[in-house]
């Protein structure tokens, strides 16, 4: 990663709240060239430049940093390249974190930077989110996507993965309060309440992006 785009991390996760350390920034700038490098090969994202790669990858990724805590159990359904996941893991190493995607090569490379980057508690598996209720019942107290599916598929998805107490956290462009008020009534049916919604404009590139959090609904609502 040049050091324009090292700049562009830095600065963007600032406007989030989120200092990087050196060994942080470090992390980032070799995920940054093994997805170039394996982009060459495979098609990991679109999105190709160390600049694009710092703002419209890592820094969007930490967008849902506020969202999750330091500790506990963490999954990210169809991550691909591996996002949200790997910045959330670099910036939260105490998280005990599973990533999930459909497609095989795209888990290996995340297996690949998992190594790299000697990231402890990451697992990468190679199964569809249709899967998982069986072995991780119960089990995570966030559950992310970034670029996924329909809010109800996504929520159908992970609820039965949820803790009692969990939240779903869906990364969605700017078209998510829209989105998540036609959601509403598959969602109130799936047992689930907007938590809450925030916009936001991702620093720089100026896009506009939403957070939507979900959780059980209780009896009070
Ligand atoms: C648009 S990509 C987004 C990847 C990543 N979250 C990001 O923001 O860069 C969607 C990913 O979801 C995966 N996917 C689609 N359906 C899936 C399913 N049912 N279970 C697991 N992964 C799935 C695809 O293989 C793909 O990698």
């Amino acid at each position: 990663m040049n050091d324009g785009a090292r700049n562009l991390l830095v600065w963007g996760a600032e406007q989030l709240g989120v200092h990087l350390d050196p060994h942080q920034l470090g992390a980032f700038g070799r995920f940054a060239d093994e997805l170039k490098k394996w982009n060459r090969k495979i098609n990991l994202t679109a999105i190709k430049g160390d600049e694009e790669i710092a703002l419209k990858h890592f820094v969007d990724s930490l967008a849902c940093c506020r969202m999750v805590g330091a500790r506990g159990r963490l999954l990210d359904l169809g991550s691909g390249g591996g996002f949200p996941v790997i910045p959330l893991k670099i910036v939260r190493p105490h998280l005990d974190a599973v990533s999930v995607d459909a497609v095989e090569k795209k888990i290996i490379f995340q297996r690949h930077v998992g190594r790299l980057l000697g990231l402890h508690g990451f697992e990468a598996l190679h199964a569809r989110g249709e899967e998982l209720a069986g072995r991780y019942a119960g089990h995570f107290d966030w559950i992310v996507s970034r670029a996924f599916a329909d809010l109800p598929t996504f929520v159908r998805m992970a609820l039965p993965c949820l803790a009692p107490d969990g939240r779903i956290v869906a990364m969605k462009g700017k078209e998510g309060r829209a989105e998540a008020e036609t959601a509403r009534p598959a969602l109130t049916e799936l047992g689930v309440a907007i938590v809450e919604l925030q916009e936001f404009t991702l620093p720089l590139a100026g896009d506009g992006r939403s957070l939507i959090v979900l959780g059980r609904k209780t009896d009070k609502g």
